[in-house]
C-alpha cells in the first residue's frame, strides 16, 4: 500500500525530542495550536469537540510560564472555538481560518463589504438546499463563510452532496472552497493559517513557533515555519511539516513534554 509522504510518526523519529529541548531555550516561544484533530479529537458534531485534558492541562502550563504565548488556530468561527475549547485568558485566538483575530479586547471583529455579506447570503442558501436534499448533512455558519458538513451522511449522500455544493458554489463570485475532513468550506474573505502564524509572530515578537494541526488547511501554516520553528503534523495525510505524531492523543504527550522542558528552560 502506498505510505503518504512526509515525515515517520513520533515513536519512530528520534529527532523530535531535540526540536522540542532546542525550541524550548527559545528567547521568546509562541505554541500555536489547530484545534479539531490536534487538542481535540476529531468527533461526529462539531459542538461536541473537546480538548484532551492532558493537552488542555498542557496549554495552560505553556500559558503559565514566561516569554510563552499560547494561541489556538483554528478555521472555527471565533465565537464556536471560544465555546469548544474554553481557552484561558491569555490564549490568542485566531478563527476562521485567519479571518478573525482575538489578541485583546481591542482586536476589532471581522466586517464583510456588502459585496462579500451578498456573497455569504448567496453561498448560505446554496448550501441550505443542499443539506435540505441530503439526509445527515448539516450546515454551520460562519461570519464569513459556511460550512457543509458530511460526516453524520451515508458515504454515498455525502459525495452527491458534496458535488453539488461544490457546483453550486463554483458559480458564485467571491465564495473561495476549501476541502476539510468530511466538510467543504467556504469562505468569502481572503484569508489564511499563514498569515495567521505571521500576524502572531509580529504580535508576540516570537523567537520560534510550535505549530501543529492536522488538516489541509494547516498545510499554508507549515509553509511559513522557519529558522527552529518546529511543525507537528498530526494524523495521516501528505504535509510539508518536519515531525509527524499518529494522533491527538501522542500530540497531547508532546505537548506536556514541551511544557516540562520549557518550565525547566525558562528557570535556568
Ligand atoms: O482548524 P480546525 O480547528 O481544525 O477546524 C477545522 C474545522 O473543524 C471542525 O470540523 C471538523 O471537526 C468536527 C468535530 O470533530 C468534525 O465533525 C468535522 O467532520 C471536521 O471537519 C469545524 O466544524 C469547522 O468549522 C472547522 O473549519
Amino acid at each position: 500500500m502506498a505510505q503518504p509522504a512526509g515525515p515517520p510518526a513520533a515513536g519512530a523519529d528520534p529527532d523530535l525530542h531535540s526540536a522540542l529541548e532546542q525550541l524550548a531555550g527559545a528567547g521568546r516561544l509562541l505554541v500555536a495550536l489547530d484545534f479539531d484533530g490536534v487538542l481535540a479529537p476529531i468527533v461526529e458534531h462539531a459542538a461536541d469537540a473537546r480538548p484532551l485534558p492532558e493537552a488542555a492541562a498542557a496549554v495552560l502550563e505553556l500559558a503559565g510560564l514566561p516569554g510563552t504565548t499560547t494561541a489556538f488556530i483554528s478555521g472555527r468561527a471565533l465565537a464556536s472555538l471560544r465555546l469548544v475549547a474554553a481557552p484561558d485568558e491569555r490564549t490568542l485566538l485566531i478563527g476562521s481560518h485567519g479571518g478573525e483575530v482575538f489578541t485583546g479586547p481591542d482586536s476589532p471583529p471581522l466586517t464583510l463589504d456588502a459585496a462579500q455579506a451578498r456573497a455569504l447570503a448567496e453561498a448560505t442558501a446554496a448550501v441550505e438546499r443542499v443539506v435540505a436534499a441530503h439526509p445527515g448533512t448539516i450546515l454551520e455558519a460562519k461570519p464569513a463563510g459556511v460550512v457543509l458538513h458530511t460526516r453524520t451522511a451515508a458515504d454515498e449522500v455525502a459525495a452527491a452532496a458534496t458535488a453539488q455544493a461544490r457546483a453550486l458554489l463554483q458559480e458564485i463570485d467571491g465564495v473561495h472552497l476549501s476541502d476539510g475532513k468530511r466538510v467543504l468550506e467556504t469562505s468569502v474573505i481572503s484569508a489564511d493559517k499563514g498569515r495567521g502564524v505571521e500576524l502572531l509572530r509580529a504580535f508576540t515578537g516570537a523567537d520560534a513557533v510550535l505549530f501543529a494541526g492536522d488538516d489541509v488547511t494547516d498545510e499554508n501554516a507549515f509553509a511559513v515555519l522557519r529558522g527552529q520553528d518546529v511543525g507537528i503534523k498530526v494524523g495521516p495525510g501528505d504535509t510539508g511539516a518536519r515531525y509527524r505524531v499518529d494522533s491527538p492523543q501522542a500530540f497531547a504527550a508532546v505537548l506536556a513534554e514541551l511544557a516540562r522542558l520549557r518550565a525547566a528552560a525558562v528557570r535556568r
